[in-house]
């Protein structure tokens, strides 16, 4: 028997989404009509061919980009019906996201890159807490060290600690590995593991490499803006 899902476990619910972008004369229709419900706690890598939409799909389901049509359910928050304030507000300590190319402050060491969203989230002990999560991704003996005087390995570590510091219900990652060496990927991926387990969190990962894929439990493949397929890893 099919048995229902509880809303309650339910980490992202997508409905018919679509996104169009472009001008007004010259639209580009990006994702045509995306359903996927993703469970807590799930890792879902995103395959798919270069300008296949995974980005989109990640910019939507994270709320950095709203949705043309359809529906985007987070954590039981309706992003659709949220005006700016709220969305943001919506966003800020759910969502945790990891680039390829980082994305540090270079201003800013790697203890105060850590701090900020801490920060913003209204944490008292901002800079205390950033140290802790520097140490638990082996990056305690750099706190005050800026990103240009760390390596790219170091960097990704301090972007995966800035990302999970505010204990984020979900965990978002594009290509977290793309500028790493293979080595230094694989290091970087038990760490986001780990962290994702630490934290609960569900965790979702645009990736090119099959074999980091299967580490995930769940692979869905995009293709013209569209999933076609999706499976247990
Ligand atoms: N602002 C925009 N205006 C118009 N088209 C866009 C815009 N942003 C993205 N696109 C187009 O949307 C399509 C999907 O892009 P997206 O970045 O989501 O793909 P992707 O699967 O993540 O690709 P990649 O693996 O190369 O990062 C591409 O054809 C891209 O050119």
């Amino acid at each position: 028997m099919h048995m229902p899902i509880d809303p309650a476990t339910i980490a992202i619910r997508a409905q018919n989404v679509t996104l169009s972008l472009g001008t007004r004369d010259a639209p580009v229709t990006i994702l045509k009509g995306v359903d996927l419900s993703i469970l807590r706690g799930e890792s879902v890598a995103l395959l798919g061919a270069s300008g296949s939409g995974k980005s989109s799909l990640m910019a939507v389901l994270s709320g950095l980009e709203r949705a043309s049509g359809g529906s985007v359910n987070v954590g039981g928050v309706d992003f659709g019906a949220l005006g700016e304030d709220d969305l943001a507000r919506a966003r800020r300590g759910r969502i945790g996201i990891v680039l390829q190319s980082f994305h540090l402050l270079p201003t800013m060491t790697a203890q105060e890159n850590v701090a900020v969203p801490l920060e913003l989230a209204g944490h008292a002990d901002a800079f205390a807490q950033a140290a802790e999560e520097l140490r638990a991704v082996g990056l305690g003996h750099r706190l005050d060290h800026y990103p240009a005087q760390l390596s790219g390995g170091e960097q990704q570590r301090v972007a995966i600690a800035r990302a999970v510091a505010p204990r984020p219900t979900l965990i978002f990652a594009d290509e977290p590995t793309g500028n790493l060496d293979a080595a230094t990927g694989a290091s970087i991926m038990d760490l986001l593991f780990d962290r994702q387990r630490a934290a609960g969190a569900t965790l979702m990962i645009i990736t090119h490499d099959p074999l980091l894929a299967e580490r995930c439990g769940r692979i869905i493949e995009m293709r013209d803006g569209q999933i076609v397929a999706d499976r247990a890893a």
